[in-house]
């Protein structure tokens, strides 16, 4: 009978590929530890633990080596560290695996003197269990082997087969203005977000913390700051300290309830040019939102919110042209999911992770409790409906 109810887990949880005519070569292995990604969540959390650490070592310090992309936002040496870190841990645990990163080495071929800085970074960076630090791969062995691993980020994405999506500094202008940030890494299955890993080194620990913006980093590692959230399709969020090491133990995080949605708290950006604080603000009011919104840089919003400090958050796009990008959302999606949240864009299209490096079919992002989430769409219609 064991052998029966292991066959029946088995077909229910197997991911199953969207398209019938995808190869053989591509399908999954139907092993119960890979259906309920287990490793993958492990591997996950000890590299984004690892990256965390790279990324104080540069908050605390004078020089971030900032420069400014194309598209004139910010990326730092800790950017570029982490990103090293987590690809070169992704490619030791899975080296099949496509991965979607915000980053690539080019700024970093051209430029010795940054080249350098960063990999002083990498070196340092390592978990001080030694298990823990080898299940992820050790040290990076080279520069090239460093440049090579950042460079390992260029997936076009897709919808097919299993793709990581990785934003090694969430909020750069929050890391740089000294307030959250996070390290955040989603796997996507048949482009279905399904393992999702958060890494806020300036949240409380205590998930039952009031929510409030405070920054400022722990440095001396005494301020109970540090928080890794958790989260595979099926199987619940977890939130844990972070540490230096191996991994802490978890606890379960759930979303609050909310009775009366006009006492609910809403998290939204710090930077006013990346989601519209005036549309925000008019839908709290059509809800009866009287409290003061919470301003938060990072997917440090979506881990807030998974946990029950916050009960929404409110991306309302401010231009026609941007398109939100994958590894803004993925790992948070699922977090928020697993919680007993709902997510999806402004008009309530669920987000579509499968197209490419970008949601380009998708208009903003809201997320909320379950039994709110029709409630909310709908007063978010209503301000976008009045716009148009
Ligand atoms: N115009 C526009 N609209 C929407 N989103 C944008 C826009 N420009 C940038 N970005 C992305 O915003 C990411 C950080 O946004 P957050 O809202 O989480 O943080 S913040 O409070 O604004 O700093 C930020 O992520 P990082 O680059 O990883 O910091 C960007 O990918
Ligand atoms: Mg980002
Ligand atoms: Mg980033
Ligand atoms: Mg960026």
């Amino acid at each position: 009978r064991a052998l029966t109810r292991l066959n029946q887990l088995r077909t229910h949880l197997a991911p199953r590929p969207s398209n019938p005519t995808t190869p053989s070569s591509i399908t999954h292995t139907h092993n119960l530890s890979t259906m309920s990604y287990t490793r993958e969540l492990h591997t996950a959390l000890l590299a984004v633990q690892r990256a965390t650490l790279l990324t104080k070592s540069v908050y605390t310090s004078h020089t971030k080596g900032t420069l400014s992309k194309s598209d004139s936002s910010p990326v730092t040496i800790g950017d570029f560290g982490a990103q090293a870190l987590i690809i070169a841990s992704l490619r030791h645990a899975f080296p099949n695996d496509a991965i979607v990163g915000e980053e690539d080495a080019d700024d970093l071929r051209s430029d010795a003197a940054l080249r350098d800085l960063v990999w002083d970074l990498v070196q340092k960076a390592r978990l001080e269990d030694s298990e823990a630090e080898a299940e992820i791969g050790g040290p990076i062995k080279s520069v090239e082997g460093m440049l090579d691993a950042i460079d390992g980020g260029r997936s076009p994405g897709g919808r097919q087969g299993r793709i990581w999506a990785l934003d090694p500094i969430d909020g750069t202008k929050g890391f740089l203005r000294g307030g959250q940030y996070a390290v955040c890494l989603g796997l996507m299955v048949d482009g279905v977000p399904t393992v999702g890993v958060i890494g806020c080194p300036n949240l409380p620990v205590d998930d039952a913390a009031p929510l409030d913006a405070s920054t400022g980093v722990d440095a001396d590692d005494k301020e109970g700051k540090g928080v890794l959230f958790g989260a595979v399709k099926g199987h619940g969020a977890t939130s844990r300290p972070l540490s230096k090491g191996a991994l802490q133990k978890e606890t379960k995080i759930v979303m609050k309830e909310i009775q009366d949605i006009s006492q609910a708290t809403f998290c939204e950006s710090v930077e006013a040019g990346h989601s519209s604080h005036g549309d925000n603000a008019a839908i709290a009011q059509k809800l009866g939102i009287t409290k003061p919104s919470v301003r938060m840089d990072s997917q440090a919003k979506y881990g807030s919110i998974a946990r029950g400090a916050g009960d929404l958050y409110l991306r309302l796009p401010v231009s026609k042209t941007y398109e939100e990008k994958i590894w803004d959302h993925a790992a948070g999606v699922v977090i928020v999911q697993e919680a007993g949240g709902e997510v999806s864009d402004a008009w309530g299209k669920p987000l579509d992770f499968g197209i490419g490096r970008t949601l380009k079919e998708n208009k903003g992002v809201v997320a909320a409790p379950k039994e709110v989430f029709p409630t909310v769409i709908e007063a978010v219609k209503e301000v976008l409906g009045a716009k148009q």
